[in-house]
């Protein structure tokens, strides 16, 4: 936990807690309030508020943060959420505290609902997971600053993304299982197809073939590997050259973890990184694969990768980006968010504001601190961004209550 989030959340008032509970990952992202205002926001009166709601609006202005536990810990996060006092924000129907009902999405929001019921007094008011994916990469493509980038060459560029030019396109979440969405616009998507080869494959089998006690380690592991001592190269098959006829470079992967049936090691020799790596390559190669396939199938030149399972990493984004760019002949690019992992609890923080008959304030809008540019609809922007991305990267915003 990054204290940061837990220092500015002991000096402010919490609201509006959401729970995105997978099968790997328990998602949170709350809101901590350090002000309240009331602004007038009239209509085009400066370049960084392009949208603007005519009317006085309460506003509550704060930080959105963002935590996660493992799913397998989740007496952990529920101590957090107590300990925080978390839960006792959110909205309330009635005076008693057995009446707080807290949103949340992902299989765990049915699997742990008694648990959750029994540990924290509160119901879970249930969203669907897809909704709430698809709500979380609209919100964060439309509202929050430098939120989508590519990743080539080892560089990371920041995409400016043109409300009037989002959609249609294809959200690839990469979580314990692969989920590939076709966004139409807001609330207009359709579940394209999936893979249970996805980031729970990647945990599960290298933690059998690598002896790693967490993911970091694992991750860590293949930072070091050199996957060409596993993988079968085309090179390896065609004697170090390349097979030209048919697009193959002579360094293409022809068989993952095909030398390892090939040479004369023994299983020791071959090395723990090594094998990381290759996962690695496998699995994110795979993901870029079958999702190229499926924006061929659509004609979605833009997908976007969320999901825990990227982690910011480098070589699984650079191995996504170099197949998404060789399988479309450079037509299709491949985008990755900063808050990949929380596309869904962001989704279900967001859909307090379709709550009814609340008696606290709900969200009516949410809203990055931060400058954007004039063409911006749909979320209003103000203020400075929190600093560079990572697993618990706060937002500053301001929240539009009613
Ligand atoms: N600390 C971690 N512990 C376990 N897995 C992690 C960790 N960090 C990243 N991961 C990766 O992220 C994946 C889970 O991602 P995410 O939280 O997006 O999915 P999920 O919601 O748990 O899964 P699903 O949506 O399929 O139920 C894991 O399978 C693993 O590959
Ligand atoms: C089952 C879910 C949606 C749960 O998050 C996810 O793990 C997933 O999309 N798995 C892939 C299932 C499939 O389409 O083969």
């Amino acid at each position: 936990m990054d204290p940061r989030t837990v220092h500015s959340q002991q000096n402010s008032k919490s609201s509006h807690l959401a729970l995105d509970i997978g099968g790997s990952l328990i998602k949170l992202v709350y809101f901590s309030r350090s002000d309240e205002c009331l602004i007038d926001d009239n209509e085009g009166n400066s370049s960084n508020e392009s949208l603007v709601v005519s009317k006085k609006c309460p506003v509550l202005q704060g930080t959105l943060h963002f935590a996660k536990f493992e799913t397998s810990k989740i007496n952990d996060c529920l101590e957090f959420i107590m300990r925080n006092k978390l839960h006792l924000g959110g909205c309330q129907h009635g005076g008693s505290p057995d009446n707080y009902t807290v949103k949340a999405t992902g299989g765990g929001a049915y699997k742990y609902a008694d648990l959750i019921k029994e540990k924290l007094g509160v119901c879970l008011d249930k969203e669907d997971e897809m909704d709430c994916l698809v709500a979380g990469a609209n919100f964060l493509l439309k509202a929050v600053h430098e939120e989508a980038f590519t990743y080539t060459n080892g560089r990371k560029e920041f995409v400016q993304i043109d409300q009037d030019d989002l959609y249609p396109y294809l959200l690839v979440n990469i979580g314990s299982g692969v989920s590939m969405i076709k966004v139409d616009g807001d609330g207009k998507f359709e579940r394209v197809s999936g893979t249970n080869v996805g980031g729970g494959t990647f945990w599960g089998l290298g933690r059998l073939l690598t002896k790693c006690e967490s993911f970091d380690e694992l991750l860590e592991l293949s930072h070091q590997g050199n996957n060409r001592v596993i993988d079968m190269l085309v090179g390896d098959i065609y004697g170090g050259l390349e097979y030209n006829k048919i697009g193959l470079s002579s360094t293409a992967i022809a068989s993952s973890f095909g030398k390892a049936i090939s040479d004369n090691k023994e299983l020791a020799d071959y090395k723990p990184e090594d094998v990381a790596r290759s996962l690695l390559r496998m699995i994110s190669n795979n993901v870029g694969q079958i999702s190229y396939l499926n924006a061929l199938r659509f004609g979605l030149k833009r997908i976007f990768f969320g999901g825990f399972f990227i982690r910011g990493h480098a070589y699984t984004m650079d191995t996504i980006s170099v197949g998404v760019d060789f399988w479309s002949k450079g037509e299709a690019k491949a985008l990755f968010l900063r808050h990949e992992g929380f596309l869904g609890a962001l989704g279900a923080f967001a859909s307090y504001e379709n709550q009814p008959g609340s008696d606290d304030p709900i969200v009516r809008q949410l809203v990055q601190q931060s400058p954007i540019s004039a063409s911006h609809t749909g979320y209003k922007i103000h203020g400075s961004r929190n600093g560079e991305c990572n697993d618990n990267e706060s937002i500053e915003c301001s929240v539009y209550v009613s």
